[in-house]
């Protein structure tokens, strides 16, 4: 496979664009918002050009509901020889690809399993998907060359392809990714109105059981509505051991001491179950994860800025890894801090004060 295009440069589309483009591969880049798209080839992830024929692979990168619509129209427009997207839920999109009368011997189902909280092409990694597991869901009509161009994307993408049917993946994901969705936003929505003195105190435990509890509702609630039996299933149960838990924690505070101890047994059942389930989580396979080092620079908040930026980091062969941009109140200036590989902050800083920008210590 030497050629590609990306249709939805989000945080997904962007990263698999930034893994291929660092293979060699030549990638185009489109989306329905044309600056995601210029912000996704700034990060060199691809080109905005569009290809002058039909590339091997495109991969569709936006909400799952589209993907069908999206799919039908990269096929009436001969976009590439093979097709897939990357929608985290399966049977849905794979029905309306289906009833839309698309090719499906050229198309098939798949799903990273990686992501982030953060949308948009300014959160993509190129390593985004190393390491992990990548589900494909091939149907009886998908031709072999189909799969073959879908393990491909994912080998070059570092990850570790698991074939499954897509009502079975979609049974698996309501356990493993979207209740758990849904339980990190219930415990991060007792905070909303909880007093700043507690909101204070909050340590590692919190946040890390909180950190998805700031993903996209727009995109979530997507998902959860092509998963809605499944994920109501996983979270009935999780509903009757919350029911169970609060009886056992009534029960330590009662005055009878065999109650407390009914009491105690219960909590003790339930933290050991979850002993259980944490520790059968597999480790990420692969390399370990690159830890990156940043390097802040003040940016004028003028047009372009953040374009010649990135083209600037990219002349200096630097790879920006992640990017976060922080807006001063009331100054005509931002912070924009860029994630790199520890052995580039030395040279990227040096180049970066050289051609005159304010890079802070
Ligand atoms: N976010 C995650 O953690 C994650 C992980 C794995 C898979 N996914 C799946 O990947 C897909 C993209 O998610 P994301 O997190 O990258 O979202 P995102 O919001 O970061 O990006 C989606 C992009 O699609 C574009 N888009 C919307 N409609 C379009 C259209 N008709 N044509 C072209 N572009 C269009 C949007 O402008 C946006 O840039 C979704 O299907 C999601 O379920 C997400
Ligand atoms: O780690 C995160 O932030 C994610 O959102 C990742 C996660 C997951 O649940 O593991 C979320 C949804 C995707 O479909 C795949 C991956």
């Amino acid at each position: 496979m030497r050629t590609a295009v990306v249709v939805g440069t989000g945080l997904i589309g962007t990263s698999a664009g930034l893994a291929l483009a660092e293979r060699g591969l030549t990638v185009h880049l489109e989306d329905a918002d044309p600056d995601a798209a210029r912000t996704a080839s700034s990060l060199g992830a691809g080109t905005t050009e569009p290809a002058d024929g039909p590339v091997d692979l495109a991969i569709i990168a936006v909400p799952p509901a589209l993907v069908g619509k999206v799919l039908a129209d990269c096929q009436r427009r001969n976009l590439a020889r093979w097709y897939t997207d990357v929608a985290s839920v399966k049977a849905g999109p794979r029905s309306e690809v289906v009833a839309l009368g698309c090719d499906t011997t050229r198309y098939i189902g798949s799903h990273p399993m990686a992501g982030r909280e953060r949308s948009g092409p300014l959160a993509a990694r190129a390593d985004l998907f190393e390491g992990r597991p990548w589900v494909l869901t091939p149907t009886a009509d998908t031709d072999t060359e189909t799969l073959n161009a879908a393990l491909e994307l994912v080998a070059l993408c570092g990850a570790m392809p698991i074939v499954m049917d897509a009502a079975e993946h979609d049974r698996a994901v309501a356990l493993v990714s979207h209740a758990p969705q849904l339980v990190s936003s219930l415990v991060a929505a007792r905070l909303e109105h909880a007093d700043e003195t507690a909101i204070r105190l909050s340590g590692q435990g919190v946040r890390d059981v909180t950190r998805i509890a700031a993903s996209n509702p727009g995109m979530w609630v997507d998902i959860l509505s092509a998963n809605a039996g499944a994920v109501a299933d996983v979270l009935q149960e999780v509903a009757a051991d919350l029911g169970e838990t609060v009886t056992a924690l009534r029960a330590l505070e009662a005055a009878q001491e065999g109650e407390r101890r009914a009491g105690a047994a219960g909590i003790e059942a339930v933290m050991r179950r979850g002993n259980t389930g944490q520790s059968r989580i597999p480790g990420k396979h692969g390399s370990p994860p690159t830890r990156y080092e940043t390097v802040a620079v003040v940016l004028g908040d003028q047009p372009g800025e953040l374009g010649r930026l990135f083209g600037e980091v990219g002349a200096v062969g630097v790879n920006i890894e992640d990017v976060a941009i922080e807006h001063s109140t009331g100054q005509q200036v931002g912070f924009v801090q860029l994630s790199v590989a520890p052995g580039a902050v030395g040279p990227l800083t040096a180049a970066l004060r050289s051609g005159g920008w304010s890079v802070r210590d």
